[in-house]
């Protein structure tokens, strides 16, 4: 494996809030690592960073070794790193394909016409969503809307996707859908940073977390292993459960 993204130092400060404090840590090309933490303990500001929707204060983001930080949203998505939000941000009235076609005519490939729509059936095939194409997105189901989403995601051909909290919401059987969906990118070589509070989901996913707490980093490593790290246990239930 080798390393396709690194966090060095990284802060960001809302004015007298420090909401990341010196974060570090790196991802290798392929995994599948899960961003932990209480809510308000800075994880979706961390992937602000990454994906170029905040600016860091401070520190610094390499992409396969070339300095990200402080670049722009487009541009980093250029590079290779696409996202999902934790409300879902489509089209309503156009159909699911064209809200596919609309991110790959301003992805990395600058698809148009009918190669841009087999480009979107094949992603939306991918996510299980191909029998759908022609519908609007606005009619979606919760699960629908999240699958294209990733599908949305997936057509900017991403090397690292951070996903935020796409699991939320989903009932138990779409749950597994979600997770088999995950894994399937797994087996793509698609690196992914996965923000999550399902643990179940974790668990099935994940072979290494990172835990945040108030914009530190407090864990990193086998989930298994930071899920029973005492500060891990301390940070989500009170010094009681420790
Ligand atoms: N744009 C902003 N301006 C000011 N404060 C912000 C901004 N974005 C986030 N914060 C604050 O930074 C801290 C970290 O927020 P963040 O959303 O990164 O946490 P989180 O771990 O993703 O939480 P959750 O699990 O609830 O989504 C919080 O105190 C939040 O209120």
């Amino acid at each position: 494996m080798s390393e396709l993204l690194a966090l060095t130092g990284l802060t960001k400060r809302f004015g007298g809030l420090t909401a990341v404090n010196a974060v570090s840590f790196s991802l290798e090309r392929g995994e599948v690592v899960g961003l932990l933490g209480p809510n308000g303990s800075g994880k979706t500001t961390v992937l602000n960073m990454i994906s170029g929707f905040l600016p860091p204060t401070g520190g610094r983001i390499t992409l396969n070794g070339d300095a990200i930080s402080g670049l722009g949203p487009n541009h980093i998505a250029k590079m290779g790193v696409a996202r999902t939000f934790q409300l879902v941000r489509a089209l309503p009235s156009l159909t699911v394909a064209e809200n596919v076609i609309a991110a790959l005519a301003f992805g990395r490939q600058k698809l148009w016409d009918a190669v841009a729509r087999d480009a979107a059936l094949h992603h939306l095939s991918a996510v299980g969503l191909a029998g759908r194409a022609d519908q609007p997105a606005g009619s979606l189901t919760y699960i629908d809307q999240k699958r294209m989403e990733l599908a949305r995601a997936l057509a900017a051909e991403p090397e690292l996707l951070l996903l935020d909290e796409w699991l939320a919401g989903l009932n138990p059987t779409e749950l597994k859908t979600g997770i088999d969906l995950i894994l399937s990118l797994k087996d793509r070589g698609i690196t992914v940073l996965l923000v999550e509070h399902v643990m179940d989901a974790i668990r099935a996913l994940c072979g290494r977390s990172i835990v945040m707490n108030a914009g530190r980093k407090i864990a990193d490593g086998p989930t298994a292993e930071t899920l029973k790290d005492p500060e891990v246990v301390r940070a989500y239930l009170g010094d009681g459960h420790v």
